[in-house]
């Protein structure tokens, strides 16, 4: 710490301050981060571990490391300072005038390239969102923070629980299920989303509102004036079942989008085309050694596989001594329906309407159809009270913030996006979504769900043991 001196505070996060430093030797300026370190000693060696590996990713569109160290009960990350600040902030200086579609592409190929890089190390971002993603002066994007959300994830004496950001967070997340890399492709939707539209996809005042729009994969259309790629992505990294949303990987190579986005991305950047039906190929291009690396280092904790072939390459390093090859997971055919099971039953939404209108809009372009009052899916599985009961027990801090818990915290739900907080919910059997049924044919992905943190955190369980404690 006396090696640097501290120009000002940056700002201040969940987990810590942020500080604007400069070595006492040269002249360039860093940004340090300020980490509380959890009091019980058992997460401290997994804290730093996780912080420094995963702070260690080299990549043009990644926050580059310095260094890290401890001292007096922090720990203190060194990280590149991004001049231009976070995504947010620049949206925000839009004052609603929106960004340019070539802008639009430039920046979210750069946020591909950046999470290509981490999810071929097998490692996931999890708290992907506009306030995380950097820009510098030559206007190039990098993603950040990703170390210090899984340090504190793995610090169980910490007396917070670390979900996601509320906002950003997928429906899997909020039905229990483990992360995934998809998750982290629903949450970087959100933000190409942001950067389209300078709103939010999912607003909503309340969380009964939120998790049933999340859940649904409700979201007003982009403006038309897009180009039908970007409408197409969207409508696909916002599938509520992860398998049907593509990997970063497909994005960048198959997807219909990819062809706007190699304009942003040079050669040498791009991956390699393969063909859909190799998804054991495709991992075996991943650096496995690596891979393998980063899961040992993340605390004996395993990435699994999950998809629907038998993967021979990547193995978790627990199993790799008796040689067993993991066998990859199923997604449900269906979407998790707990937790909508559990909103269909609160007082946001009345009795369901099962009539099908569809209607074209001049105003939304030729092909267009508004689907309204959407048939509601039956659900077959017994309604799980405890989520949405917990929920309303537990308020919680402002829902941008990486979410964690503070029981006596009782702030609003705030989007900082929204001009203004109007009652938006959504009402019951209404889906405000149009759909081109022409060019936006579904389509699954499952052969690129690629892989699972193994360490799932059951955040209603923690949710509920600090509550009781309380
Ligand atoms: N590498 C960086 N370069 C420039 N500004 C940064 C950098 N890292 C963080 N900041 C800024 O520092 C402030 C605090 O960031 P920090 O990551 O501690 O928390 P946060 O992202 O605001 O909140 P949360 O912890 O909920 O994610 C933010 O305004 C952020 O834009």
């Amino acid at each position: 710490m006396d090696q640097y001196t501290v120009l000002k505070v940056i700002g201040e996060g969940s987990f810590g301050r942020a500080l604007l430093v400069q070595p006492k030797r040269d002249k360039v300026k860093w940004v340090m981060k300020e980490i509380r370190l959890p009091k019980a000693e058992g997460g401290i060696d997994s804290a730093r571990r996780e912080a420094v590996l995963l702070s260690r990713m080299k990549h043009p569109n990644i926050v580059a490391f310095r260094e890290s160290f401890e001292d007096d009960g922090h720990l203190y990350i060194v990280m590149e300072f991004c001049s231009e600040g976070d995504l947010l902030q620049r949206m925000k200086q839009q004052n609603g005038s929106l960004f340019r579609d070539d802008v639009i592409l430039r920046w979210f190929s750069q946020m591909c390239l950046g999470t290509k890089h981490i999810h071929e190390k097998r490692v996931l971002h999890r708290d992907l969102k506009s306030k995380n993603i950097f820009l510098t002066d030559h206007g190039t994007i990098k993603l950040g923070d990703f170390g210090s959300a899984c340090a504190l994830n793995s610090a169980k004496g910490y007396a917070q629980t670390y979900v996601g950001t509320p906002y950003y967070v997928s429906p899997e997340i909020w039905d229990n299920q483990p992360y995934n890399n998809k998750s982290d492709i629903w949450s970087l939707g959100c933000v190409l989303y942001e950067l389209c539209t300078l709103r939010h996809p999912f607003e909503a005042r309340s969380w009964k509102s939120l998790i049933l729009k999340v859940c649904r994969g409700t979201y007003t259309p982009l403006p038309s004036h897009l180009p039908y790629e970007l409408h197409y992505l969207i409508k696909h990294m916002f599938k509520t079942n992860p398998r049907d949303r593509p990997s970063i990987h497909t994005i960048l190579s198959s997807h219909r989008v990819s062809r706007l986005l190699h304009k942003h991305i040079s050669e040498e950047e791009l991956p390699k085309k393969e063909s859909k039906e190799l998804p054991e190929k495709r991992v075996n291009q991943w650096k496995k050694e690596e891979g393998e690396k980063v899961a040992m280092f993340l605390g004996q904790k395993s990435l699994l596989n999950t998809s629907t072939v038998k993967d021979t390459s990547f193995r978790n390093p627990s199993e790799n001594q008796g040689g067993n090859v993991a066998t990859r997971k199923r997604w449900p055919k269906e979407p998790s329906n707990t937790v909508l099971q559990v909103l269909r039953n609160a007082d946001i939404i009345s009795s369901g309407d099962t009539a099908t209108t569809q209607g074209s809009d001049s105003t939304k372009g030729e092909g267009f159809i508004e689907m309204q009052k959407r048939e509601r899916r039956q659900w077959d599985k017994d309604p799980p009270e405890r989520l949405l009961s917990l929920l309303e027990k537990a308020p919680l801090s402002t829902a941008f913030n990486t979410y964690t818990i503070h029981v006596n915290s009782a702030e609003a739900l705030f989007c900082p996006l929204a001009v203004e907080q109007n009652d938006d919910d959504v009402p019951d059997g209404v889906e405000e979504v149009h759909i081109d049924q022409n060019r936006l044919e579904p389509r699954s992905d499952d052969e690129d769900t690629d892989f699972e943190e193994d360490c799932h955190f059951d955040w209603q369980d923690e949710l509920e043991k600090m509550l009781k404690e309380h």
